[in-house]
């Protein structure tokens, strides 16, 4: 077996009749975190619904856990938290996701279990529409982890936190990345870039750079990933 979870060769997505993926090639290694970075509107959010196959592409493949996206059989196996949480407004968190786990048919343990990692166990008694953003977006981290999904594609999941559950999500992260899963999680903040073990570093739909932190901060000769990001771009233009 591949030890890429996801591999992607020679994409090209168009929206509105322009190109906003432009022949982007890479492969995510299985049981790391990966950081897809970028400014607003460079196309983060496009490759992820490529890649959970629920965008029409222009060229190239889409091969997640070996099977081309939008597989059936990925449905499971992949779970997605997009930026627009659809969760009804008139449940409480905890009846949503009991909901969502019998679609999923997840086991029913799973409730509790994903409540707790996103830190919401105190609110799970709450109507999701009396939530907080934050809170909101931390209920749909949640249905994202039901039945335990071999891959988590996650758009901007820190979006609207203080940095204290910033920080405590990314150490969620990292312990299911250290359980096996697969993480391809997007921010445009530079400071969480450091807390992932590859990153794709986007710009106007096309990859600037596909390493490590440390590589890129080596390659770039800079000390944050800021300027890093600076400098791809300077030599880039
Ligand atoms: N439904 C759509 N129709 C036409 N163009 C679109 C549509 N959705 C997005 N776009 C365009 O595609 C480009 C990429 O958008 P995308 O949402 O993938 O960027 P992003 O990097 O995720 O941005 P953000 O960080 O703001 O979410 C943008 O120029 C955007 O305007």
């Amino acid at each position: 077996m591949t030890n890429s979870a996801l591999a992607v060769a020679g994409l090209r997505v168009r929206r509105g009749g322009r190109l906003v993926v432009r022949d982007v090639s890479f492969d995510v290694p299985r049981g790391a975190v990966t950081g897809l970075l970028g400014p607003s509107g460079c196309g983060k959010t496009t490759l992820m619904r490529a890649v959970v196959g629920v965008q029409i592409v222009e060229a190239g493949t889409v091969t997640v856990l070996g099977l081309p996206a939008g597989s059936p059989p990925l449905r499971r196996r992949i779970g997605y938290a997009t930026q627009n949480p659809a969760i009804y407004a008139d449940l409480t968190v905890r009846e949503a996701l009991r909901y969502f786990a019998a679609v999923l048919r997840a086991p029913g343990s799973d409730v509790d279990r994903v409540i707790s990692e996103v830190g919401l166990t105190e609110h799970a008694g709450k109507l999701v529409g009396s939530l907080s953003g934050g809170q909101h977006n931390r209920a749909n981290l949640a249905v994202a982890l039901l039945g335990t999904p071999e891959l988590l594609v996650l758009d901007e999941p820190t979006v609207g936190l203080d940095p204290l559950l910033r920080d405590e999500l990314w150490a969620l992260f990292r312990r299911l990345a250290d359980g096996g899963a697969t993480l391809l999680v997007s921010s445009h903040v530079m400071d969480e870039a450091a807390r992932c073990d590859r990153l794709l570093l986007m710009r106007e739909g096309a990859l600037l750079a596909d390493d490590a932190p440390d590589a890129l901060r080596r390659r770039t000769g800079t000390a944050d990933l800021e300027q890093a990001f600076l400098h791809l771009v300077r030599a880039a233009s």
